[in-house]
């Protein structure tokens, strides 16, 4: 039986949750990760920490795992990132999202009662606020998504709200907002391919994968006509998944709901223009029409987090994000090109 609390991390092999195995693992601690690697990459995973290649459906696995980590029997925690996450393909295969992002959690959550695992940490969105009013949101605005993934996670949230009410298990749900960024030392960062998020597409751009940034909409109702969000740096994301893990067990007897962002938004061309800063050129822009399904504004109030953990962000500051986003395109850029060696090469042939 190990002596530390093990902290497993479902998905840790993807752009979020390998982030938070750096971290959990810098904190010395215990950690492990289960990841099917349907988007995730093998290397993205420290090769001292132990890895599980498999579904987080496979109950058998679990078992095996929670048996080798020495978790159940109010011992351990579950940090669950793994999931799948492009809204417009929940759009057009809700069931996807709503067996791997609901079902596959249900039997997750089921698995971690059954053995008596006391601790969940559930990565959720602001998605699930759906075309909220453009002001900061507070963790007590309505949930209403407004697409099969922001409901796929809401649904989940309300699973995790009734199973810690009538069973040992207290969870945090956190709400992220714009994950940007990439670890500052280089070990981790956003590896997949047909990247739709902002500052990786402009990051790509500047490292000469794209041509150009397009600007979706300039008639929102934001000071500038472009949409407002509040980006956060990955790696203080993946330290508020720490402090949330310290304040579950320091309160067993207490859940979570908390927003994870800085409190602050930038528009898309206030991010371009930081690009722009960062890389020491204007990038080309083309201005297009809205994109389906994207809202004016998503500013968090992280009050509730600063409140009620000892979270200290400290890499708030857009230029930071972006260098760091960029650094890892350019190591990626030098993977690509080594023969048999690219990122996307070890996606479709796992290790
Ligand atoms: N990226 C964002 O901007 C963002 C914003 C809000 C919330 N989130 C949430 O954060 C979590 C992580 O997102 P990410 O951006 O790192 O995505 P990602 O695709 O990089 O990581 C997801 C990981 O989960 C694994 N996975 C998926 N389904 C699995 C299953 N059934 N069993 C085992 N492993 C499985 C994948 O292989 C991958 O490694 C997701 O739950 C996502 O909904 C992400
Ligand atoms: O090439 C691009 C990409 C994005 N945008 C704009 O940039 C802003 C941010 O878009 P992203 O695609 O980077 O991120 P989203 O806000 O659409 O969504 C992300 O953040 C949300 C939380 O705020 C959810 O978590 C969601 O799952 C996650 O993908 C939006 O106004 C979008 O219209 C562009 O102008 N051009």
């Amino acid at each position: 039986m190990k002596q530390e609390q093990s902290v497993l991390v479902t998905g840790g092999a993807g752009y979020i949750g390998s982030h938070a195995v750096l971290a959990l693992r810098d904190a010395g601690r215990d950690v492990a990760v289960l990841d099917n690697l349907s988007t995730g990459f093998r290397w993205l995973v420290p090769d001292d920490v132990p890895f599980y290649q498999g579904d987080v459906a496979d109950a058998g696995l679990l078992a095996k795992i929670f048996a080798e980590r020495g978790m159940g029997a109010g011992r351990g925690a579950i940090m669950h990132f793994a999931g799948s996450i492009i809204v417009p393909e929940s759009v057009s295969d809700p069931l996807k999202y709503y067996d791997n992002n609901t079902s596959k959690s249900r039997g997750l959550i089921a698995a971690a009662v059954g053995a008596g695992v006391p601790h969940f940490i559930f990565s959720s969105t602001a998605t699930v606020y759906g075309e909220p009013e453009v002001r900061p949101l507070s963790e007590d605005d309505p949930v209403q998504p407004v697409n099969p993934y922001g409901m796929s996670k809401a649904m989940t949230e309300r699973i995790l709200a009734d199973t810690s009410a009538a069973h040992p298990i207290n969870h945090a749900v956190l709400r992220y907002f714009n994950v940007a960024g990439a670890d500052p030392q280089g070990r981790s960062g956003q590896s997949g391919e047909g990247a739709t998020h902002l500052i990786k597409v402009a990051v790509e751009c500047a490292t000469g994968k794209r041509d150009h940034v397009a600007v979706f909409g300039n008639d929102y109702p934001t000071p500038d006509g472009t949409g407002m969000r509040d980006y956060i740096h990955v790696s203080d994301l993946a330290a508020a998944h720490l402090a949330a893990l310290d304040a579950l067990m320091a309160e067993p007897d207490r859940s979570l709901t908390m927003n994870v962002g800085y409190g602050r938004g930038f528009s898309v061309l206030e991010v371009l223009d930081a690009v722009d800063r960062v890389v020491g050129r204007s990038l080309p822009r083309q201005q297009e029409p809205r994109r389906p399904g994207d809202v004016a504004s998503l500013v968090s109030d992280p009050s509730r987090i600063r409140g009620t953990t000892d979270w200290q962000p400290r890499h708030d500051d857009l230029e930071r994000i972006v260098a760091d986003a960029l650094a890892w395109e350019e190591k990626l850029k030098t993977r690509r090109a080594e023969p048999g060696d690219s990122a996307q090469l070890e996606y479709e042939q796992p290790a």
